[in-house]
C-alpha cells in the first residue's frame, strides 16, 4: 500500500484513541513552567547592557524553553492510550529536539527586544508556530507500530493556522500585559506564562485531533504501564531542572552584573565626590554627618573624624545652631522640609570659629523604604567669600571718591534724599555745607597734582575728624566738599558754628611731598526747617549759591541761606 498523508474518509479501520488525564496535566504544567522560565530569562536577557551576556541569556533560556517545549510534547505523546503496541524511534525522537531549540531561541531573541513590532510578532509566530508543528510532526514519524498514521485534512490544517496563531499569541501576551500595566512585573510573567504554557500545550492536542490510526486493535495490551508514567515523570523533572539552572545562571550572572554595575557607579561618584570643588556633606534624619568631602573639610578647617557623627549644627553659627534640631524633628515628624532643591546664601562656621558666607543646596537622597527616619540629605556649599568680598569693593566703589574714601556725589543725594524725608517725618531740621576750596589751582601749579591730592586727603580727615557720626561729609568732585548736619538743636546756629570749625580747619596747613601748603575755603550755608518743602537739588543749589557769595566777597568765609515758613531767606547780602 502506498503512503499517503491523509487517511481516506471511507476508511472503517480508524482505531480510537485516547488521553490520561494525569499525564496530560503533567505535560501542561511542563509547558507553563518553562513558559514562565523562559519569559523570566528574556527579563533578564533585556536588560544586559553587554551583547555576549545577551546572548548567553537567550541560548540558555532556549534550551530551557526549547526542552520544555520538547518535554511536554514528549510527555503529552506518552499520555497517548491506544489499542496496540507502540515504541519510539530513538534517532528521530531525539532529532525533534532540534526544530523546538530553534523555535525557542527565536522567540527568546524576540521577546528579549524593548519592543517588538507588529511584522516581526506574525513574521515570528509563523516561525516558532512552524518550529513547533516540525517539532510535533518530527516526534510523530518516530513512532512505531502496526496501524497506519494518518491525518485528517481539515483538522490538520487547522492545527497548522492554530499553531501560528498561538505561537503569536504567545509572543504578542506578556507584552500586553505589561501595557495594560494592571499586574507587577512577577505577576505578568506568572499569568502570561501560564497563557505560553497552555498554547504551546493547546498546539500539540490540536495536532493530535487530526491523527487518524488505521488498523486492527492488538487484544493484549497492558492495562497500565508503571515505565512510562517513571519515563514521562523523569522527562519532566529533566525539564524543570534544566530551566531552573537557565533560570538560576542568568540570576546569577545578572546579580554580578547588576554589582558590577553597582561598584563602578559608586567608583564614579567617589572620584566627583572628592574631586569636586564645591563641599559636599551628607547628613542624616538626626542631623548627623555622614560623609563630608575634603573641599568642604578645606573649607571649614576640619580633619574628617572631627565631624563624622557630630551634629551638623556645629558647622553654623548662633542662632542657626540652636534653630537646626528643631528643625530636622519637625521635619521627622512629618514636616516638609523648607530648604530642599533651593539654593541659599548662609553663614557657616569653621573649626576656629571665624565664619564664612557660603552658598548651599540641599537635595533629599531618595529613599525606596519611605522611612523618613533613614532619610539622608545632601548638601553641596560653595565658599562665596570672594565673591562677598568682590560685591563689596564694587559697592564701596559705585558709592565712594577714590581718593579721599568719602561718599561720592552719587551717595551723597541719596542720603541727602533720606534726610529730607526724615524733615517731613519727623519734624527735625537739616543744614548743608557747601565747601569750596580756595587757591587749589594754585597747589597744583607750584607743587604738583600729587601733592594736590595729598592736600584733598588730608584736609578730608581733618575736617571728618570734627564732625560727629552721625554727620556726612562728601566729596562731589574737584575741591568741592558737602557736609550734611542732622539732628540739630539750634539752627542756624550750630550749623554756623560747624561751618566756622570746618573753615578753620581748611586754613590748617598740610604737609605734603615736603612741602606746606595752605589754603582756605569758602563754605555756603543752607538750612531747611519742617515745612519748607524743597528738593534736594534745590537745597544744594542754595548752599552752592551761598558759597559763591563767600567766594564773591573775597573768599575765606562763610555765606549762609535759609529756608523758613515756606519762605527762601538768603542770609548775607
Ligand atoms: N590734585 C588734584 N587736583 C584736582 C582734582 N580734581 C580737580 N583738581 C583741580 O582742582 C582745581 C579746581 O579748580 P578751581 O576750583 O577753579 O581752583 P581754585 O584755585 O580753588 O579756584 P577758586 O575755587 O575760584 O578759589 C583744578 O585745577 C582742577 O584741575 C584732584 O582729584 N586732584
Amino acid at each position: 500500500m502506498p503512503y499517503r498523508f491523509f487517511a481516506d474518509p471511507a476508511a472503517t479501520q480508524v482505531l480510537p484513541f485516547g488521553h490520561d488525564p494525569g499525564l496530560v496535566a503533567l505535560s501542561v504544567a511542563i509547558a507553563v513552567i518553562a513558559s514562565i522560565i523562559a519569559l523570566q530569562v528574556a527579563t533578564l536577557a533585556r536588560s544586559s547592557l553587554k551583547l555576549s551576556h545577551r546572548m548567553l541569556s537567550i541560548g540558555s533560556g532556549a534550551v530551557a524553553l526549547g526542552g520544555g517545549v520538547w518535554a511536554m510534547h514528549f510527555v503529552g505523546m506518552m499520555a497517548m492510550e491506544v489499542c496496540f503496541h507502540t515504541s519510539y524511534d530513538l534517532h528521530w525522537t531525539a532529532a525533534s529536539v532540534l526544530p523546538a531549540l530553534l523555535a525557542a531561541g527565536l522567540a527568546l531573541s524576540l521577546l528579549s527586544r524593548e519592543q517588538i513590532r507588529p511584522a516581526q510578532l506574525v513574521g515570528g509566530g509563523i516561525l516558532v508556530g512552524a518550529g513547533i508543528g516540525l517539532m510535533h510532526h518530527g516526534g510523530m514519524l518516530s513512532l512505531r507500530m502496526t496501524p497506519l498514521l494518518r491525518f485528517e485534512p481539515l483538522t490538520f490544517g487547522l492545527s497548522i493556522v492554530a499553531a501560528v496563531v498561538l505561537a503569536t499569541f504567545s509572543l504578542w501576551i506578556r507584552e500586553a500585559l505589561l501595557a495594560s500595566g494592571r499586574f507587577s512585573g512577577l505577576l505578568t510573567t506568572a499569568i502570561a506564562g501560564t497563557l505560553m504554557g497552555a498554547a504551546i500545550t493547546s498546539m500539540h492536542y490540536l495536532g493530535m485531533a487530526s491523527v487518524r490510526f488505521i488498523g486492527v486493535a492488538e487484544t493484549d495490551m497492558p492495562t497500565a504501564s508503571e515505565g512510562v508514567v517513571a519515563l514521562a515523570g523523569f522527562v519532566a523533572l529533566a525539564a524543570v531542572i534544566m530551566g531552573v539552572v537557565a533560570l538560576g545562571g542568568n540570576t546569577i550572572l545578572k546579580y554580578r552584573l547588576v554589582v558590577a554595575q553597582l561598584q563602578s557607579s559608586e567608583a564614579r561618584l567617589q572620584a566627583m565626590f572628592d574631586t569636586a570643588v564645591d563641599g559636599i556633606v551628607t547628613i542624616d534624619a538626626r542631623g548627623l554627618i555622614r560623609t563630608i568631602n575634603r573641599s568642604a573639610l578645606k573649607m571649614l578647617r576640619y580633619e574628617a573624624d572631627q565631624l563624622i557623627g557630630r551634629n551638623v549644627s556645629v558647622l553654623m553659627p548662633e542662632p542657626y545652631r540652636s534653630g537646626h534640631d528643631g528643625y530636622l524633628h519637625r521635619y521627622r515628624q512629618g514636616g516638609e522640609p523648607r530648604v530642599i532643591g533651593i539654593g541659599r546664601e548662609v553663614t557657616a562656621q569653621r573649626s576656629d570659629g571665624t565664619v564664612l558666607p557660603v552658598r548651599l543646596a540641599v537635595g533629599r537622597v531618595e529613599n525606596p523604604d519611605d522611612d523618613a527616619s533613614r532619610q539622608l540629605f545632601v548638601g553641596f556649599l560653595t565658599d562665596i567669600s570672594a565673591l562677598k568680598e568682590a560685591q563689596a569693593v564694587r559697592e564701596h566703589e559705585a558709592s565712594h571718591d577714590a581718593l579721599t574714601g568719602l561718599p561720592n556725589r552719587r551717595a551723597f543725594f541719596l542720603m541727602l534724599e533720606g534726610a529730607l524725608s526724615r524733615v517731613r517725618r519727623q519734624g527735625t531740621a537739616v543744614a548743608l555745607l557747601f565747601i569750596d576750596l580756595d587757591g587749589f589751582k594754585a597747589v597744583n601749579d607750584q607743587h604738583g597734582h600729587h601733592a594736590g591730592d595729598q592736600l584733598l586727603i588730608g584736609l578730608s580727615q581733618r575736617m571728618r575728624g570734627l564732625l560727629r557720626q552721625t554727620d556726612t561729609l562728601a566729596r562731589l568732585g574737584g575741591d568741592e566738599f558737602v557736609v550734611l548736619l542732622e539732628g540739630l538743636k539750634n539752627t542756624p546756629d550750630d550749623a554756623q558754628q560747624v561751618a566756622e570749625l570746618l573753615l578753620l580747619a581748611a586754613g590748617e596747613p598740610v604737609q605734603a611731598d615736603g612741602a606746606t601748603l595752605r589754603v582756605s575755603a569758602s563754605i555756603g550755608l543752607a538750612c531747611l526747617r519742617p515745612g519748607c518743602e524743597l528738593s534736594s537739588d534745590e537745597l544744594v543749589k542754595l548752599a552752592d549759591d551761598a558759597m559763591y557769595r563767600a567766594k564773591r566777597s573775597g573768599r575765606n568765609q562763610i555765606r549762609m541761606a535759609a529756608c523758613e515758613n515756606d519762605s527762601v531767606v538768603l542770609a548775607g547780602h
